[in-house]
């Protein structure tokens, strides 16, 4: 099971993070309080071991806004949470983590339209387009078309629910951002339990 740690912020949780065994981290250049900038992003960056992939998440970026990211933070992915169309992921040249909000099956349909490397099923955000720590029917995903090789689930997950959120889902990644933090911080402990207990699972 591979695992992402999104909203990184500082170099603590960073490290918390790649020592407990995250796969992917995220620094986040959308609206949200987990936002740091290009230049923060990149001082990070400069931690990270080569092994692990620094994903970038934005919400209906400019194609200059993603170049710059990827090209001054060096990024491995682009994780899209807007209304970016299937043309515009493909000018990207990094692969893509397209995310979709799940109220009903039919938002499950339109992840058919793309042709990216992960889908990543979110719960509909709250005051941003994600990080909203709530989960959404797992059930709905039960008819997805895509290979399980390449979903990814998201929202609301933590470290009391990321088992039963595995077993039902079976997906080839999780991520999470407010499940691993206290009072809108990082919390070590918690990153550390939530990687061990979803690498556990498969
Ligand atoms: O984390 C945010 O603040 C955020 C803001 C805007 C778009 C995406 C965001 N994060 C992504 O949202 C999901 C779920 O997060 P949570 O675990 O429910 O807090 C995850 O993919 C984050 O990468």
């Amino acid at each position: 099971m591979k695992v992402k740690i999104c909203g990184i912020q500082n170099t603590e949780s960073l490290q918390a993070a790649v020592e407990a065994g995250a796969d992917f981290i995220g620094f986040m250049f959308a609206d949200s309080k987990r936002r740091i900038s290009t230049e923060k992003a990149k001082l990070l960056a400069a931690y990270v071991p080569t092994q692990v992939q620094k994903v970038g998440v934005f919400v209906n970026p400019t194609l200059k806004e993603v170049l710059d990211g990827i090209q001054q933070v060096g990024l491995n992915f682009v994780q899209l949470h807007g209304e970016e169309s299937p043309d515009f992921c493909r000018e990207i040249p990094v692969p893509v983590i397209k995310a979709f909000s799940i109220k009903n099956s039919g938002d499950i349909q339109k992840a058919s339209q793309y042709d990216v490397a992960y889908y990543l099923f979110d719960s509909p955000g709250g005051k941003y387009r994600g990080g909203s720590g709530m989960t959404f029917d797992w059930s709905l995903l039960k008819d997805v078309n895509i290979p399980r090789e390449q979903v990814i689930l998201a929202g609301g997950l933590k470290p009391d629910n990321i088992q039963a959120a595995i077993s039902e889902v079976n997906p080839a990644m999780v991520d999470v951002s407010s499940g691993v933090e206290i009072d809108g911080m990082k919390d070590l402990e918690k990153i550390q339990i939530f990687i061990q207990r979803a690498k556990k699972e498969r």
